[in-house]
């Protein structure tokens, strides 16, 4: 398989690079009968970040902060209000048809496949849309069908497709044409625990098989987890955070709870520190413990002084993690 190392553009450490990019929307309110005002919306805000060839990151942040706006920025839908963008080395809003070859998208919430029509149609449409050449959208196809499971689906109509199913068959659909950058919004949205895990085995092998560079905007902590070396974290607009993700654990102090099952009501567990019991409702006990910690060894701890009936470790959500940042700053920045 082709690995599309050597498709040009960018450069190593700037495959997608943002140099002080800014939108700003000018908003209609009306303030009265015939009275209108108008209102600047600075959406972005002065964003910086480069991301290299073949790298997989996360882009978090609360509603309304500004990740929608990037992400339409990077595939040219939006101009940037001021700044330098660039795309595989190309300007997204100047040269949105030939990046277009280089981009695959995925919005969780939105399906590009035809609705009527059956899931191979669609791929048939998009064979024909990119002109891509007939070995290479067989070869691509035979791949997206074995590693996505979507043999059997090919020839349903995409509106009786589950989500789970629909989402890989979205996938499939961006990736045809073998772009270098596919930008993921949400792809584990409203999916149950076996389709998410089968989308994330997925797109992990396609970053080791093809060095595609993946944008992956998610609500859910785990996608990043379980793909991302690193995470930026944006709000109005601006870069708040950019590192791996147990360095914004730290940042917020955050805590992942372990919910353990026992096989009958106890006192609270003996945990060691800084773990330790936050409820307990007959057999089943709730433990906070530092989200930047394994939970192996208290587990392991666990284990062997109680009888167990089942385990599970809950993240926290993204919204309580950044909110935990912004109180930990707020903290340092008062003496
Ligand atoms: N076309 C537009 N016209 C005016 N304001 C806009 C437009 N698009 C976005 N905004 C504003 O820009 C800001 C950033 O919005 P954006 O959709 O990029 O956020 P987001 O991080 O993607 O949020 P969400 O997680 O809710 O999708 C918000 O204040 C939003 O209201």
């Amino acid at each position: 398989m082709d690995d599309g190392r050597d498709r040009g553009g960018g450069g190593d450490d700037g495959f997608i690079s943002l140099d002080r990019v800014e939108k700003v929307f000018e908003v209609r309110k009306r303030t009265g009968f015939l009275k209108r005002e108008r209102r600047r919306v600075r959406a972005v805000d002065s964003l910086s970040f480069t991301v290299a060839r073949g790298e997989m990151v996360g882009y978090i942040g609360p509603n309304g902060a500004g990740k929608s706006t990037t992400i339409k920025m990077l595939t040219g839908i939006l101009t940037p209000s001021g700044g330098r963008l660039r795309v595989a080395g190309i300007d997204p809003s100047r040269e949105r048809t030939r990046l277009a070859h280089r981009i695959g998208v995925v919005f969780g919430q939105r399906t590009t496949l035809w609705w009527d029509l059956p899931l191979i149609d669609s791929y048939r449409l998009v064979h024909r849309m990119y002109r891509i050449p007939d070995a290479r959208y067989r070869e691509n196809l035979d791949r997206m069908v074995e590693l996505l499971g979507l043999g059997e689906l090919l020839d349903v109509p995409v509106r009786q497709l589950s989500l789970g199913q629909r989402m890989r068959g979205d996938i499939a659909a961006a990736l045809l044409h073998d772009p270098q950058v596919l930008y993921l919004d949400e792809p584990t949205i409203g999916l149950d625990v076996v389709s998410k895990t089968r989308v994330r085995e997925f797109l992990r092998e396609l970053n080791a098989e093809r060095a595609t560079t993946v944008l992956l905007t998610t609500h859910d902590l785990q996608d990043i987890e379980q793909l991302c070396s690193r995470v930026m974290v944006i709000d109005h607009g601006r870069l708040m955070y950019d590192g791996p993700l147990a360095g914004l654990h730290e940042a917020g102090e955050s805590e992942r709870t372990l919910v353990v099952d026992l096989e009958r009501e106890l006192p609270p567990i003996d945990a060691p520190a800084p773990a330790r019991v936050v409820r307990v409702e007959g057999p089943r006990q709730w433990l906070a413990f530092p989200a930047s910690q394994s939970a192996a060894p208290l587990v392991a701890r666990i284990a062997a002084d109680h009888p167990l009936v089942d385990l599970s470790v809950r993240e926290p959500d993204i919204e309580a993690v950044i909110a935990r940042m912004y109180a930990e700053r707020a903290g340092r920045a008062v003496p």
